[in-house]
């Protein structure tokens, strides 16, 4: 009997690599979330009036998730730092859904004012009651090489990727505790996994994140209810590289290149609000060969160096030569 289970075993192995195989080959997310999305809940359902936090709203992903939540149903609290920015992606999602303006909390918010946060969340908690699930989206990449990169930059992104998401994190996770449910969602990304040239102070802080919220998780045992989830994105189209640090603080980026060849943000949140709805742990979202490299990474680790160091050479050229350093990574190099 023990021997058939064994070999039942040995036989369950290739089939296991080979859907890892075709989720390389096709896949735009780990096996986990696509498996989710396509027998699990349905954002629509599951989120539908929850009340949900996003911070980071004003653009890219979080202003995409303000829309396709409202699309949901889910009653939003938006935050950033621009109220102005903030009312326009309100009206879009009161445009594109049934929401009323009131289900609607526009609340700014800077990440860098950690003193203000617990007023804040007083605020949001207040508004609506109480708050179902806190998307820590907000954040900034960089651009530039170590050699040439000021401390300060290390710091500033330190302050805002990690230190900012964490300080709302405790308001909200006090509420959530004494509620005894809720989901703190955080976007990580694929930096927050592995090493990526021209950003070793973003990779820092992402790293950070993670080691942060896998051990929160921990903690959090005897409060079944409460969901850590952590969001590891690849590139997706967004104004991260136009926003993103340099060498000094406050000096632009010279050229932010072309985004057409990244992972839409429309699937990118879907793909999260998939995730969120069916309790993921932690969802890799990527384009290939991205999500190849994540597997890579997580099973054969010295292979996995192998390949990205053949493209962080090919991107750290770019970079000095002032073109797009993304371009490295597509056949069809984007360069202006
Ligand atoms: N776009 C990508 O390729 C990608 C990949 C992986 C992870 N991410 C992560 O996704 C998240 C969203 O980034 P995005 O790609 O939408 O970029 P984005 O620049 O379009 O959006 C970033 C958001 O963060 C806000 N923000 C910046 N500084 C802030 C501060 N001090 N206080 C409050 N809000 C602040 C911005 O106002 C903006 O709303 C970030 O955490 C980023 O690290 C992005």
């Amino acid at each position: 009997m023990e021997c058939c289970i064994a070999s039942a075993l040995w036989c369950l192995i290739p089939l296991y690599l080979l859907v890892h195989l075709l989720c390389f080959m096709f896949a735009d997310a780990d096996f986990t979330l696509l498996w989710a999305s396509v027998t699990g809940h349905r954002p629509e359902t599951k989120l539908k009036s929850l009340v949900v936090w996003v911070t980071g709203a004003s653009s890219g992903i979080g202003e995409e998730l303000a829309h396709q939540l409202a699309r949901c149903g889910s009653r939003l609290i938006l935050s950033a730092r621009r109220e102005d920015e903030l009312n326009r992606v309100k009206h879009r999602c009161l445009d594109c859904s049934n929401l009323q303006d009131e289900d609607i909390l526009v609340l700014p918010l800077d990440l860098l004012e950690r003193t203000s946060h617990e007023e804040k969340a007083k605020t949001a908690i207040q508004y609506f009651g109480h708050i179902d699930i806190l998307i820590n989206n907000g954040g900034r990449s960089q651009r530039s090489l170590c050699l040439e990169t000021s401390v300060d930059v290390y710091q500033a992104l330190m302050e805002l990727n990690f230190l900012g998401t964490v300080s709302i994190t405790k308001k909200v996770l006090t509420h959530m505790t004494r509620r005894g449910s809720g989901s703190i969602v955080t976007v990580s990304s694929l930096a927050g996994l592995a090493g990526v040239p021209l950003s070793t102070g973003y990779s820092a802080s992402k790293h950070a994140l993670q080691g942060f919220f896998n051990s929160l998780r921990n903690e959090l045992t005897d409060s079944p209810n409460i969901l850590i989830s952590t969001v590891c994105p690849g590139p997706v189209q967004s104004q991260i590289v136009h926003n993103a640090f340099t060498e000094e603080l406050n000096k632009p980026l010279a050229t932010a290149g072309n985004q057409e060849h990244k992972m839409p943000t429309s699937r990118c949140v879907h793909l999260m609000l998939v995730g969120i709805s069916n309790s993921v742990k932690e969802m890799w979202i990527a384009q290939q060969p991205f999500l190849l490299f994540y597997y890579a990474w997580q099973y054969a680790p010295t292979f996995a160096w192998l390949l990205t160091n053949l493209m962080s050479r090919k991107r750290v050229q770019n970079f000095k030569a002032g073109l797009d350093a993304d371009s490295a990574y597509f056949t069809k190099a984007k360069t202006h």
